[in-house]
Protein backbone atom coordinates (compact mmCIF):
# COMPACT_ATOMS: atom_id res chain seq x y z
CA UNK A 1 0.00 0.00 0.00
CA UNK A 2 3.16 1.81 -0.25
CA UNK A 3 2.33 3.67 -3.05
CA UNK A 4 -1.28 5.36 -1.44
CA UNK A 5 0.89 6.59 1.16
CA UNK A 6 0.36 10.12 -0.37
CA UNK A 7 -3.16 9.67 0.46
CA UNK A 8 -2.57 10.10 4.18
CA UNK A 9 -3.30 13.70 3.81
CA UNK A 10 -3.51 15.07 7.71
CA UNK A 11 -4.24 18.69 9.12
CA UNK A 12 -0.58 19.34 9.33
CA UNK A 13 0.14 19.18 5.66
CA UNK A 14 -3.06 21.08 5.19
CA UNK A 15 -1.34 24.09 7.40
CA UNK A 16 1.65 23.52 5.82
CA UNK A 17 0.35 23.99 2.09
CA UNK A 18 -1.34 27.38 3.29
CA UNK A 19 1.82 28.21 4.62
CA UNK A 20 3.72 27.83 1.25
CA UNK A 21 1.02 29.89 -0.32
CA UNK A 22 1.33 32.82 2.06
CA UNK A 23 4.98 32.69 2.17
CA UNK A 24 4.84 32.49 -1.95
CA UNK A 25 2.40 34.92 -2.13
CA UNK A 26 4.88 37.33 0.55
CA UNK A 27 7.95 36.59 -1.79
CA UNK A 28 5.80 37.33 -5.36
CA UNK A 29 4.54 40.76 -3.55
CA UNK A 30 8.45 41.20 -2.81
CA UNK A 31 10.13 40.56 -6.34
CA UNK A 32 6.67 41.93 -8.31
CA UNK A 33 7.67 44.74 -10.51
CA UNK A 34 11.68 45.13 -9.69
CA UNK A 35 14.44 43.27 -11.34
CA UNK A 36 14.76 40.46 -8.43
CA UNK A 37 11.95 39.10 -10.55
CA UNK A 38 14.54 38.74 -13.18
CA UNK A 39 17.43 37.09 -11.04
CA UNK A 40 14.88 34.97 -9.79
CA UNK A 41 13.75 33.29 -13.11
CA UNK A 42 17.58 33.55 -14.04
CA UNK A 43 18.53 30.56 -10.78
CA UNK A 44 15.24 29.00 -11.60
CA UNK A 45 16.60 28.18 -14.86
CA UNK A 46 20.15 27.65 -13.88
CA UNK A 47 18.70 24.98 -11.11
CA UNK A 48 16.61 23.12 -13.72
CA UNK A 49 19.32 23.40 -16.70
CA UNK A 50 21.55 22.09 -13.68
CA UNK A 51 19.17 19.17 -13.02
CA UNK A 52 18.80 18.30 -16.62
CA UNK A 53 22.75 18.27 -17.53
CA UNK A 54 22.83 16.19 -14.18
CA UNK A 55 20.56 13.80 -15.36
CA UNK A 56 21.56 13.25 -18.79
CA UNK A 57 25.35 12.58 -17.42
CA UNK A 58 26.86 15.98 -19.17
CA UNK A 59 29.30 16.29 -16.45
CA UNK A 60 30.94 19.36 -17.97
CA UNK A 61 28.01 21.43 -18.36
CA UNK A 62 26.23 20.08 -14.98
CA UNK A 63 29.44 20.90 -12.96
CA UNK A 64 29.43 24.43 -14.24
CA UNK A 65 25.44 25.23 -13.44
CA UNK A 66 26.30 22.98 -10.29
CA UNK A 67 29.19 25.91 -9.39
CA UNK A 68 26.81 28.75 -9.63
CA UNK A 69 24.00 26.47 -7.79
CA UNK A 70 26.52 25.86 -4.94
CA UNK A 71 28.07 29.54 -3.73
CA UNK A 72 24.52 28.78 -2.57
CA UNK A 73 22.79 31.18 0.12
CA UNK A 74 26.02 33.77 0.48
CA UNK A 75 25.15 35.19 -2.70
CA UNK A 76 21.56 34.72 -2.84
CA UNK A 77 21.77 37.21 0.48
CA UNK A 78 24.15 39.31 -1.33
CA UNK A 79 21.73 39.72 -4.82
CA UNK A 80 18.42 39.65 -2.64
CA UNK A 81 19.86 42.30 0.06
CA UNK A 82 16.91 44.65 -0.72
CA UNK A 83 14.14 42.18 -0.77
CA UNK A 84 15.51 39.94 2.54
CA UNK A 85 15.40 43.56 4.13
CA UNK A 86 12.16 44.55 2.91
CA UNK A 87 10.56 41.13 3.89
CA UNK A 88 12.07 41.23 7.80
CA UNK A 89 10.39 44.24 7.46
CA UNK A 90 7.06 43.40 6.32
CA UNK A 91 7.49 40.50 8.82
CA UNK A 92 8.26 42.62 11.61
CA UNK A 93 5.24 45.18 10.61
CA UNK A 94 2.24 43.03 9.92
CA UNK A 95 -1.30 44.42 10.42
CA UNK A 96 -1.95 42.01 13.38
CA UNK A 97 -3.94 44.61 16.25
CA UNK A 98 -2.45 42.44 18.65
CA UNK A 99 0.95 43.24 17.77
CA UNK A 100 0.37 47.22 16.89
CA UNK A 101 -1.08 47.17 20.26
CA UNK A 102 2.24 45.50 21.44
CA UNK A 103 4.40 47.82 19.76
CA UNK A 104 2.63 50.91 20.81
CA UNK A 105 3.69 49.41 24.52
CA UNK A 106 7.32 50.45 23.71
CA UNK A 107 6.29 54.39 22.23
CA UNK A 108 6.92 55.71 25.31
CA UNK A 109 10.39 55.44 24.22
CA UNK A 110 9.68 58.22 21.62
CA UNK A 111 7.99 61.09 22.96
CA UNK A 112 7.07 62.58 19.54
CA UNK A 113 5.25 59.29 18.59
CA UNK A 114 3.28 59.43 21.34
CA UNK A 115 0.87 62.52 20.85
CA UNK A 116 -1.53 61.93 18.07
CA UNK A 117 -0.98 62.74 14.53
CA UNK A 118 -3.46 66.06 13.48
CA UNK A 119 -4.56 64.08 10.27
CA UNK A 120 -7.25 66.83 9.96
CA UNK A 121 -4.49 69.43 9.47
CA UNK A 122 -2.36 67.47 7.30
CA UNK A 123 -5.33 66.35 4.98
CA UNK A 124 -6.40 70.47 5.19
CA UNK A 125 -3.08 71.27 4.09
CA UNK A 126 -2.29 69.45 1.16
CA UNK A 127 -6.04 70.58 0.18
CA UNK A 128 -4.85 73.84 -0.27
CA UNK A 129 -1.79 72.56 -1.37
CA UNK A 130 -3.65 70.71 -4.05
CA UNK A 131 -5.98 74.12 -5.04
CA UNK A 132 -2.61 76.40 -5.80
CA UNK A 133 -0.59 73.12 -7.14
CA UNK A 134 2.13 73.44 -4.41
CA UNK A 135 4.21 70.77 -4.59
CA UNK A 136 4.93 68.56 -1.48
CA UNK A 137 5.71 65.22 0.12
CA UNK A 138 4.88 64.37 3.36
CA UNK A 139 6.23 61.20 5.75
CA UNK A 140 4.31 60.05 8.46
CA UNK A 141 6.49 57.99 10.68
CA UNK A 142 4.74 54.74 12.04
CA UNK A 143 6.76 51.62 13.85
CA UNK A 144 9.61 51.43 11.84
CA UNK A 145 12.04 54.41 12.71
CA UNK A 146 12.85 56.90 9.68
CA UNK A 147 16.29 57.98 11.43
CA UNK A 148 18.09 56.39 8.65
CA UNK A 149 16.76 58.88 6.04
CA UNK A 150 16.52 61.82 8.60
CA UNK A 151 20.25 62.35 8.32
CA UNK A 152 19.92 63.56 4.68
CA UNK A 153 18.05 66.45 5.63
CA UNK A 154 17.76 69.41 8.56
CA UNK A 155 16.34 68.64 12.23
CA UNK A 156 13.34 70.35 12.78
CA UNK A 157 10.77 70.68 15.66
CA UNK A 158 7.53 72.39 15.02
CA UNK A 159 4.13 71.40 15.77
CA UNK A 160 1.94 69.75 13.00
CA UNK A 161 -0.76 72.56 11.67
CA UNK A 162 -2.32 73.72 8.28
CA UNK A 163 0.52 77.42 8.19
CA UNK A 164 3.42 75.02 9.10
CA UNK A 165 2.47 72.99 6.36
CA UNK A 166 2.20 75.40 4.23
CA UNK A 167 4.89 77.65 4.82
CA UNK A 168 7.04 74.50 4.46
CA UNK A 169 6.14 73.76 1.18
CA UNK A 170 5.36 77.40 -0.27
CA UNK A 171 7.31 77.51 -3.28
CA UNK A 172 10.22 80.70 -2.33
CA UNK A 173 10.85 79.06 1.14
CA UNK A 174 13.88 77.48 1.30
CA UNK A 175 12.90 74.43 3.34
CA UNK A 176 10.40 73.57 0.16
CA UNK A 177 12.93 70.90 -1.61
CA UNK A 178 12.57 67.45 -0.87
CA UNK A 179 10.41 65.15 1.95
CA UNK A 180 8.99 66.20 5.14
CA UNK A 181 8.96 63.66 8.33
CA UNK A 182 6.38 63.71 10.99
CA UNK A 183 6.38 61.80 14.17
CA UNK A 184 3.82 61.74 16.43
CA UNK A 185 2.51 65.51 15.95
CA UNK A 186 5.68 67.31 15.18
CA UNK A 187 7.55 67.97 11.52
CA UNK A 188 10.94 66.55 12.86
CA UNK A 189 13.29 66.98 9.36
CA UNK A 190 12.73 68.99 6.07
CA UNK A 191 14.73 68.77 3.27
CA UNK A 192 14.73 64.93 3.66
CA UNK A 193 16.23 63.01 0.46
CA UNK A 194 14.27 59.40 0.44
CA UNK A 195 15.60 56.84 -1.40
CA UNK A 196 14.01 56.17 -4.93
CA UNK A 197 11.97 53.40 -6.04
CA UNK A 198 13.12 51.53 -9.09
CA UNK A 199 10.13 49.70 -9.39
CA UNK A 200 8.54 49.47 -12.79
CA UNK A 201 4.72 49.17 -12.18
CA UNK A 202 5.14 52.65 -11.53
CA UNK A 203 2.85 54.68 -14.68
CA UNK A 204 5.38 56.98 -16.60
CA UNK A 205 3.45 60.22 -15.41
CA UNK A 206 4.70 60.16 -11.97
CA UNK A 207 7.94 62.00 -11.80
CA UNK A 208 10.77 62.04 -8.89
CA UNK A 209 8.29 63.34 -6.21
CA UNK A 210 6.14 60.01 -6.44
CA UNK A 211 9.23 57.94 -7.27
CA UNK A 212 10.62 58.67 -3.54
CA UNK A 213 7.15 58.46 -1.61
CA UNK A 214 6.75 54.60 -3.28
CA UNK A 215 10.50 54.02 -2.28
CA UNK A 216 10.63 54.71 1.48
CA UNK A 217 7.05 52.83 1.81
CA UNK A 218 8.99 49.72 -0.12
CA UNK A 219 11.42 49.87 2.80
CA UNK A 220 9.63 51.20 5.65
CA UNK A 221 6.09 51.07 7.11
CA UNK A 222 5.66 54.97 6.43
CA UNK A 223 2.70 57.00 5.29
CA UNK A 224 3.35 58.95 2.60
CA UNK A 225 1.24 62.16 1.15
CA UNK A 226 1.86 63.60 -2.07
CA UNK A 227 1.02 66.81 -3.32
CA UNK A 228 1.64 66.93 -7.35
CA UNK A 229 2.68 70.14 -8.55
CA UNK A 230 1.88 69.51 -11.92
CA UNK A 231 -1.85 68.13 -11.43
CA UNK A 232 -2.52 69.12 -7.83
CA UNK A 233 -3.37 65.48 -7.41
CA UNK A 234 -3.22 64.37 -4.06
CA UNK A 235 -1.65 60.91 -3.82
CA UNK A 236 -1.80 58.37 -0.52
CA UNK A 237 0.70 55.88 -0.87
CA UNK A 238 1.12 52.71 1.81
CA UNK A 239 3.42 49.51 1.12
CA UNK A 240 4.87 50.78 -2.09
CA UNK A 241 1.57 51.19 -3.44
CA UNK A 242 -0.62 53.83 -4.11
CA UNK A 243 -3.78 53.91 -2.12
CA UNK A 244 -7.11 54.98 -3.81
CA UNK A 245 -9.89 56.88 -2.26
CA UNK A 246 -13.41 58.28 -3.09
CA UNK A 247 -12.97 62.00 -1.80
CA UNK A 248 -11.10 63.95 1.10
CA UNK A 249 -13.10 62.33 3.79
CA UNK A 250 -12.40 59.37 3.01
CA UNK A 251 -8.84 59.88 2.84
CA UNK A 252 -8.73 61.40 6.70
CA UNK A 253 -10.38 58.81 7.19
CA UNK A 254 -8.32 55.97 5.74
CA UNK A 255 -5.13 58.12 7.49
CA UNK A 256 -7.01 57.91 10.88
CA UNK A 257 -7.12 54.38 10.55
CA UNK A 258 -3.88 53.42 9.41
CA UNK A 259 -2.25 55.56 12.35
CA UNK A 260 -4.39 54.11 14.92
N1 LIG B 1 14.47 61.39 -3.61
C1 LIG B 1 13.68 62.42 -3.26
N2 LIG B 1 13.36 62.60 -1.96
C2 LIG B 1 12.56 63.63 -1.60
N3 LIG B 1 12.03 64.52 -2.45
C3 LIG B 1 12.32 64.38 -3.75
C4 LIG B 1 13.14 63.32 -4.23
N4 LIG B 1 13.26 63.45 -5.56
C5 LIG B 1 12.53 64.55 -5.91
N5 LIG B 1 11.96 65.10 -4.83
C6 LIG B 1 11.11 66.30 -4.79
O1 LIG B 1 10.26 66.30 -5.93
C7 LIG B 1 10.41 67.51 -6.64
C8 LIG B 1 10.09 67.42 -8.10
O2 LIG B 1 10.28 66.15 -8.63
P1 LIG B 1 9.51 65.69 -9.96
O3 LIG B 1 8.95 66.88 -10.70
O4 LIG B 1 10.40 64.74 -10.70
O5 LIG B 1 8.31 64.88 -9.29
P2 LIG B 1 6.88 64.39 -9.82
O6 LIG B 1 6.63 63.03 -9.21
O7 LIG B 1 6.76 64.56 -11.31
O8 LIG B 1 5.92 65.39 -9.07
P3 LIG B 1 5.08 66.61 -9.62
O9 LIG B 1 3.80 66.00 -10.12
O10 LIG B 1 4.89 67.42 -8.39
O11 LIG B 1 5.92 67.28 -10.68
C9 LIG B 1 11.82 67.94 -6.33
O12 LIG B 1 11.96 69.32 -6.50
C10 LIG B 1 11.98 67.55 -4.89
O13 LIG B 1 11.44 68.53 -4.01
Amino acid sequence: MDFLDFLNFGLLDFIEIILVAVLLYYIYKLVKGTAAINIFIGIVIIFVAWKITEALEMNVLSNIFGGFINVGILALFIVFQQEIRKFLLMIGSTNFAAKRSFVKHFRFLKQDANIDTDVEAIVEACTKMSATKTGAIIVIERNNSLEFVKDSGDTMGMDVNVPTLESIFFKNSPLHDGAIIIEGNRVTATRVILPVSKSTMIPQRFGLRHRAAVGITEKTDALVLVVSEESGQISYIRDGEFVLYEDIDSLEELLQKDLS
